[in-house]
């Protein structure tokens, strides 16, 4: 029953979002990428539509060397993650907010910023 009300959420989150051409057959993708983002570490947050991720680095300049790499990013992408970070700490969690759920640009970013961390 819940995974029904979730599904219908999605289902009608889908046609409100403003910006319906990054959700285009998200629904059906996401049935695929999710599992992949999920091998990479990330995870599904509870009680909200979105994905979360903990990266460690070796110190803050590290960290935030990472962080002006994503910041770039994401003003290109026009997509912005929610993010804290303390010393070498940088904790992530992605969601659209103009769809008040998960959409193909967080699929993206996050790919975006597995590839940061690495650098
Ligand atoms: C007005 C501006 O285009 C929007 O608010 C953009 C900016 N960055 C964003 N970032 C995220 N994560 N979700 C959004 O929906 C979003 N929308």
């Amino acid at each position: 029953n819940v995974l029904r009300r979730r599904a219908a959420g999605r289902f009608l989150r889908s046609f409100s979002c403003r910006q319906t051409s990054f959700r285009t057959c998200f629904e059906e993708e996401r049935a695929h990428l999710l599992p992949l983002l999920r091998n990479a570490q990330w995870v599904e947050t509870v009680g909200r539509d979105a994905i979360y991720k903990e990266f460690i680095f070796k110190d803050f300049n590290q960290a935030f060397g990472f962080m002006s790499r994503v910041a770039l990013q994401a003003e290109k992408m026009d997509h912005h993650p929610e993010w804290f970070n303390v010393y070498n700490k940088v904790q992530i969690t992605l969601s659209t907010h103009d769809c008040g759920g998960l959409s193909q640009r967080d699929i993206t970013l996050a790919t975006f910023i597995d590839q940061a961390s690495l650098m």
